[in-house]
């Protein structure tokens, strides 16, 4: 489980954008992210796995306060969070396999990375995993020999040879086409299901958001204004949403406000 508890962020001295969220995610749930651009979607992404300092409040993985970690400690929970990412960031003269396997260099020693001595077993969930999502023939090929589709298959399948307790996913879709990012949502909800993994993904598509994620949490510069099923996200929800600016947030204006 996942539970973030007055979460604040502010970069420098300007404005909070994210301020006191509150956020809980549990089991297989597929929960998506929307919000204007400037929301703080992509700050409360990558708070969660401090590629973004936090400025306060609390953010618990299973029990693991993770604000507080440094150092191996950190770098030992963030193998615990898959990430995966808007551009693929694959490393393009590498091959498939070879980026697949960098999922695993968190659980290696440090000769064993070098050397990409993999265990039997990494490369047996490997093979597994690229069959999974349609990619096993490709395992030898050069990344940037793939389709955008195919590669954001490679980045998902290295987030999840982290063996991870939660799957973070930062605009998965927003570099494919509209079928493309469609097959890409429908395999991260049936991954969430299979894997027993919470999965949340921060979208703009929200006609996809809609279809294929179970909850949905909107935000509205910097503060959670909706946090329900897909099909409660009526008009006046999304107006609420959608509209307006950081001005008028700062003066009050949202959907729990006003309700
Ligand atoms: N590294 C940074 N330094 C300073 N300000 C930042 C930084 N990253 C983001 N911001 C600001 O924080 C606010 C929230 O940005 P964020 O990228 O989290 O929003 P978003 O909802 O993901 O937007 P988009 O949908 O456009 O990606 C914006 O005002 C942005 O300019």
């Amino acid at each position: 489980m996942l539970k973030i508890t007055d979460l604040v962020k502010r970069y420098g001295s300007g404005e909070p954008v994210l301020k006191n969220l509150d956020l809980t995610v549990e089991g297989e749930t597929v929960v998506s992210v929307i919000g204007s651009s400037g929301a703080g979607k992509s700050t409360l992404l990558r708070c969660i796995n401090r590629l973004v300092e936090p400025t306060s409040g609390s953010i618990v993985l299973n029990g693991a306060e993770l604000t507080k970690l440094r150092g191996r400690e950190l770098r030992m929970a963030r193998r615990r969070i898959g990430m995966v990412f808007q551009s693929f960031n694959l490393v393009d003269r590498l091959t498939v396999m070879e980026n697949v396997m960098s999922g695993r260099l968190g659980y290696l020693s440090t000769w064993a990375a070098v050397s990409r001595r993999y265990p039997k077993e990494d490369i047996r969930r490997a093979f597994e995993l690229m069959e999974r999502v349609g990619i096993a023939h490709y395992a030898d090929n050069r990344a940037d020999g793939l389709s955008g589709g195919e590669r954001q298959r490679v980045g998902v399948v290295r987030a999840l040879m982290q063996q991870p307790e939660i799957l973070l996913a930062d605009e998965p879709t927003a570099s494919l086409d509209p079928k493309t990012s469609e097959q890409i949502m429908q395999l991260l909800r049936d991954l969430a299901g299979e894997l027993k993994l919470p999965v949340l993904i921060n979208i703009h598509n929200v006609t996809e958001a809609k279809q294929y994620t179970d909850r949905i949490v909107g935000m509205r510069y910097g503060r959670i204004i909706f946090d329900d099923a897909p099909a409660a996200l009526t008009e006046d929800a999304m107006e609420a949403i959608y509209s307006g600016s950081p001005a008028a947030d700062r003066a009050g204006a949202g959907l729990k406000e006003a309700s």
